[in-house]
């Protein structure tokens, strides 16, 4: 197995600063500043632990390229395009629309370069250079919306790469999976009315964006159908996750039959994470990877690109996102520490609130034509 890895250095300069994010510093409030949710030391972490533990070496680095603007205009609009590069120009920055998704100077370039490392993940893994791929970027992307970006996220990179695959690859079909542990409202929007693209968010029910994610957002005109989504109660852990890949995302993509899978790949979902409440293990993420990579090799050659998202936790994201790559690359587990603790905890069978939600979801999987 031949598994692409792109990461660069840059993505650690992506200055989310101190006094952004979802609690601005005000100290006549109380409030103190505090390093952004968003910041650099997750992935740096996750791609020191592929390098100390030697996986590095297994896998084919692939380098980034910034995306073109034509390429990202594919999804987003002319105007958000060019208030990121003035805002990108200025001493301080500016931020991606919605006030808690700061960039520093520069910002634009980084941006570009993420959307960019996951479109080379994407043509990596099309042309057969490799046999799937994982793209460490930095700044995530998938509540970026086509007018602005939010939800730490600038542009949409995942959705921005799969416009490139289906408009310049001739990729006709694509499934994607976003297993952040936050709605992947802004992929679901770039696609929901078309029906060459599935989107598939497993998340936590309600967190973020609110109101977005429910069940009943299945997609609209000729893309109605091609959206599903799994509100998951919190608390969910290794059992409610597999539940829904076998009864929902695995069907789903037996009948939708892509040529190429991307995924949404956020650590936020962990038994760790401070943004969020679900209990993911290392383990849990090993049997997501390895049940999408059976279904892959059914459907589509194998054909699965990976888009880092969230993930908060400095101590646990590693570990998880380890696994993940370790699994795309067909590699013995290297380690995870924190394991015995997290999967001890109680509530990690299938629940009868997950059970629930997880049916409605698979009652559309059913009905993909
Ligand atoms: O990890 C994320 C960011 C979620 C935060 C954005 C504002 C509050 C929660 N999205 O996937
Ligand atoms: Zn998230």
């Amino acid at each position: 197995m031949t598994t692409g890895y792109v990461y660069h250095e840059v993505f650690g300069w992506h200055d989310t600063g101190t006094s952004g994010g979802v609690l601005p510093s005000d100290p006549a409030a109380g409030v103190q500043p505090f390093v952004h949710f968003e910041n650099a030391e997750t992935k740096r972490r996750m791609h020191e632990l592929i390098v100390v533990s030697g996986l590095i070496d297994r896998l084919e680095r692939i380098r980034p390229r910034p995306a073109t603007e034509e390429e990202i205009l594919r999804i987003h609009t002319p105007e958000h395009l060019e208030r990121i590069k003035a805002e990108s120009r200025l001493p301080k920055g500016g931020d991606a629309g919605d006030g808690m998704s700061p960039f520093g100077k520069g910002g634009y370039e980084i941006a570009a370069l993420a959307a960019g490392g996951v479109i080379a993940a994407v043509d990596a893994v099309v042309s057969g250079r490799v046999d799937n791929a994982y793209a460490l970027v930095r700044p995530p992307g998938h509540h970026a919306v086509a007018a602005q970006g939010m939800g730490f996220c600038i542009f949409s990179n995942l959705a921005i790469a799969a416009a490139h695959a289906r408009a310049v690859l001739g990729v006709e079909r694509i499934g994607i999976l976003d297993w952040d542990v936050h709605h992947g409202n802004g992929t679901q929007a770039a696609f929901y009315d078309d029906p060459s693209v599935l989107t598939i968010s497993l998340h936590q029910d309600n967190v973020f964006p609110p109101n977005s994610g429910a069940v009943t957002e299945t997609g609209t005109g000729a893309g109605e159908g091609y959206s599903i989504n799994v509100p998951l109660p919190p608390g969910t852990g290794d059992g409610g996750y597999l539940h829904a890949m076998d009864e929902v995302v695995v069907p789903a993509l037996r009948r939708f039959r892509p040529d190429l899978i991307l995924v949404a790949s956020g650590f936020d979902a962990g038994a760790m994470d401070p943004l969020a409440r679900q209990m993911l293990t290392s383990a849990g993420y090993r049997a997501l990877t390895q049940r999408l990579m059976d279904v892959a090799a059914e459907v589509c050659d194998g054909r699965i690109a990976m888009s880092h998202e969230g993930g908060y936790s400095p101590i646990y994201v590693p570990f998880c996102g380890l696994a993940v790559v370790e699994t795309l690359a067909g590699a013995e587990p290297f380690t995870d520490p924190l394991l015995p603790v997290v999967s001890g905890y109680a509530g990690h069978d299938l629940q009868p609130n997950q059970k629930a939600v997880i049916d409605a979801a698979a009652a559309l999987a059913a009905r993909i034509g």
